[in-house]
């Protein structure tokens, strides 16, 4: 798995390049970040901050401090949490729109013909019949029709108003991905498909077989925060195993489980 960190804007959802600057600055460790209102259990963690240089600031005219704590749980589980402040000591307030890019290693996206039936390995649940805009037909929005989401043609869509959990499933690899976000009400869903891999130089040929972006996000309504304002979006990402018995998949299972 593979996590870029977008902000302060989401692919080209606002006025600065393509996922904005947060994913290309160098970090420093947080050696005293301010406490977290609940405290967590996991001891296994490493705090960064991010702050504008001056370079940023003239691309982004404003004063944040961006922190980010990654921590580990007891069982492999994936803790990100994301608080950026508002440090403008001229009274103005800033937007930005956010993602967790979250690539996920699959088995095949690709359908499969089986003897009696076309079935998909990979297969998204939780955002079946939402709406979603989307990035290859100009930000259009439309409503998810029919069942989970499997992947058969390039996909580049952003889901709104999404649950809080939402589930990855590879039927080969027997495992499903469990992603749990909080403050992030949207949800990034890409695949570039053969073409579009094709042309991306950091992205190998076919490789988009065997990868799926499901970006826990805030992308429709842009956050804004006034001078010492803060917000918090928080992912957690859990691999568990997953079986499905007669080519049947128990979708409650995945989702209402704990
Ligand atoms: O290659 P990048 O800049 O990381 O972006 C990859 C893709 O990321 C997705 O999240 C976007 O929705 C796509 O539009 C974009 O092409």
């Amino acid at each position: 798995m593979v996590i870029a960190i977008r902000s302060l804007q989401f692919a080209s959802h606002g006025t600065l390049d393509q996922h904005g600057f947060a994913r290309n600055r160098f970090w420093a460790v947080d050696e005293d970040p301010p406490p977290f209102p609940t405290n967590t259990l996991n001891k296994a963690f490493v705090d960064l901050i991010l702050k504008p240089s001056e370079e940023d600031t003239k691309i982004w005219p404003h004063s944040f401090e961006y922190r980010l704590r990654i921590a580990l749980g007891p069982g492999g589980d994936l803790m990100l949490t994301s608080r950026i402040r508002n440090t403008n000591s001229d009274g103005k307030p800033f937007s930005f729109t956010f993602a967790y890019h979250t690539y996920f290693s699959v088995s095949d996206t690709e359908f499969l013909i089986s003897l009696f039936y076309l079935f998909s390995e990979v297969r998204v649940e939780g955002l079946e019949t939402l709406d979603y805009l989307d990035n290859l037909q100009n930000k259009e929005r439309f409503t998810e029709q029919g069942d989970a989401l499997t992947f058969e043609s390039e996909v580049d869509k952003i889901y709104l108003s999404t649950p809080t959990k939402i589930a990855i499933i590879d039927h080969e690899k027997k495992r499903t991905f469990v992603l749990r976000k909080d403050g992030l009400p949207d949800a990034v869903v890409w695949n570039p498909w053969d073409k579009k891999a094709k042309a991306m130089a950091d992205f190998g040929d076919d490789e988009y077989k065997h990868m799926l972006c499901v970006e826990a996000a805030a992308v429709e309504k842009a956050v804004t925060l006034k001078p010492g304002e803060e917000w918090k979006g928080r992912l957690e990402l859990s691999a568990v195993p997953s079986s499905y018995c007669s080519g049947q998949l128990d979708p409650q299972r995945v989702l209402q489980g704990s």
